[in-house]
């Protein structure tokens, strides 16, 4: 997996360097679209074995869909079953992304050259697992396939996206990411599951970038019966949402430098960062955590070391700060960076 996240950085890490080339040494960019491409690429490589433009159509309905459902009311009971006209759009794209995923399913089944990727997981899951719940075995297999992509996505591509905005405004903090990441795999694109491990800044940087910018805004539980919350009555069934950027910089728990940018606090893990660890869940909590969280933490630190080891970042004096709410947190502009070689 680690090969092929390597693989897919490093096509566009040599645009970026023709690119900055071209522009005679510094580059202004947008940086949003191309990492999009970029988990795009990885999830569609590591899910269907296929490379992007396979799944290309895909991404754009699922973008198309991201924002359809953006524009819905959640938590209104029932609103989601009314023939509105963005509800009507929402299921159009529905149908048609299922149909692109199994025809994209099939054509791999056909080809059987997926070996052991995410795809194989879930068609096995689907021969063994016969308590469907009333779903179709065909149902199954699209629900799990869209679960990845529409989870590993845009998460991935958004706190790549606020990784680079933070370094590029910490010089400090890049330098010393650039460092680790240049000792720990000599050339750069010395790149394994072991390097991964060893480095600690990187770590650092990733989980405070995830603390202030959680792609997650929040994870709903129901509850399974009448609760009594220390004195809350939270009736069977109710849905429950739990705020994660509201836990996750509370000056209570985080202390008066909450809502600043200081990766030093994860030094010595999650368990001495925050009075009340459970209050860092950027991959959510409990029994249905990110399945996909190591997947996410390997992806971020290899296209971010790739990305360091090759490149310096600062802020455009034409960065506009402004996270937005679209299912997952986005910055609503762009991060607009300039780039140039190391
Ligand atoms: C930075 C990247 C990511 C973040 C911040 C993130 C965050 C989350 C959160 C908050 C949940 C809900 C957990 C809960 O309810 O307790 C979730 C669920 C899930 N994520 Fe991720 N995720 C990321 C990347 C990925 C990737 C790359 C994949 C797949 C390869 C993935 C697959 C899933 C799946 C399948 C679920 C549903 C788990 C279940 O309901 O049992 N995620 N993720």
């Amino acid at each position: 997996m680690v090969n092929l996240m390597v693989d897919a950085t490093i096509s566009m890490l040599k645009s970026w360097e023709s690119r900055v080339e071209w522009e005679k040494g510094i580059l202004e960019i947008i940086v949003d679209e191309d990492l999009r491409s970029l988990s795009a690429d990885i999830i569609s490589r590591a899910c269907f074995g296929s490379n992007y433009s396979k799944g290309e159509e895909i991404f754009s309905k699922l973008k198309a869909l991201q924002m359809a459902m953006a524009k819905t009311y959640i938590g209104i009971p029932g609103m989601r079953y009314l023939p509105s006209k963005n509800n009507r759009e929402i299921w159009k794209l529905e149908k048609e992304i299922d149909s692109l995923i199994l025809s994209v399913v099939n054509h791999c089944t056909e080809e059987a050259t997926h070996g052991k990727d995410l795809l194989q997981m879930i068609l096995d899951g689907a021969e063994t697992y016969d308590d469907y719940k009333g779903l179709s075995k065909e149902r199954f297999i699209v629900n799990n396939c869209k679960n990845m992509y529409f989870a590993g996505y845009e998460t991935t591509a958004t706190t790549l996206s606020w990784t680079l905005m933070l370094l590029a405004a910490s010089p400090d903090w890049q330098a010393c990411v650039r460092a680790e990441v240049l000792e720990t795999c000599k050339d750069g694109f010395l790149l394994d599951a072991n390097a991964l491990t060893n480095m600690k800044t990187l770590t650092m940087v990733i989980l405070e970038t995830l603390r202030l910018y959680p792609p997650a805004t929040f994870v709903i539980r129901q509850a399974l019966e009448d609760i009594d919350f220390k004195g809350i009555m939270i009736p069977k069934d109710m849905n429950i949402q739990i705020p994660i950027p509201a836990l996750q910089q509370s000056l209570q728990l985080w202390g008066p430098d909450a809502h600043r940018f200081n990766p030093e606090r994860f030094a010595n893990g999650i368990v001495e960062a925050c009075k009340v660890p459970q209050a860092y869940m950027p991959f959510g909590i409990g029994a249905r955590i990110c399945t996909g969280q190591h997947f996410a933490m390997a992806e971020l630190k290899v296209a971010l070391s790739l990305l360091l080891s090759k490149f310096c970042f600062s802020l455009s004096p034409a960065y506009v700060h402004s996270p937005a709410f679209r299912l997952v947190i986005q910055p609503e502009h762009g991060v607009r960076l300039l780039i140039k070689r190391v």
